[in-house]
């Protein structure tokens, strides 16, 4: 039981380390709180919560995954390489995708009931 719960703890501490750190981090937390108030005032269904939930859900984890990925690569190497630039960069373009997407899915929710 203590392990499961420090294992809360060093979650909790990774969540708030990447929130001081990640402006983008912050931008995306701050866009899904807006969101969440727009799906309340457009009485969005179940199923459409389902998927803002699911897409806001995996910006964010997305996000800290890219994060955790720059981490390890700046404790791997402080020169310049090319497949440290590689990680990073692919791992941002992974972050990158899935804006995108998001972007998409929050118009084909929201455009139908404000037009
Ligand atoms: N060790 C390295 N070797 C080669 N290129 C690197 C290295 N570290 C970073 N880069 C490249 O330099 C650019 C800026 O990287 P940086 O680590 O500042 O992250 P970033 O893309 O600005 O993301 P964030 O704003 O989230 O920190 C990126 O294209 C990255 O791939």
């Amino acid at each position: 039981m203590k392990k499961l719960w420090l294992s809360f703890h060093y979650a909790t501490e990774g969540l708030i380390q990447a929130l001081k750190s990640e402006r983008n981090l912050r931008i995306h937390i701050f866009s899904a709180v807006i969101v969440v108030i727009f799906g309340f005032l457009c009485k969005i269904s179940s199923v459409e919560w389902c998927i803002l939930l699911l897409t806001i859900g995996g910006m964010i984890v997305l996000e800290l995954i890219n994060t955790a990925i720059e981490r390890t690569v700046d404790l791997a190497t402080d020169k310049i390489h090319p497949l440290a630039k590689q990680a990073k960069d692919i791992a941002a373009a992974a972050c990158f995708i899935f804006a995108i997407i998001s972007v998409i899915i929050g118009l084909l929710i929201f455009l139908p009931k404000i037009t």
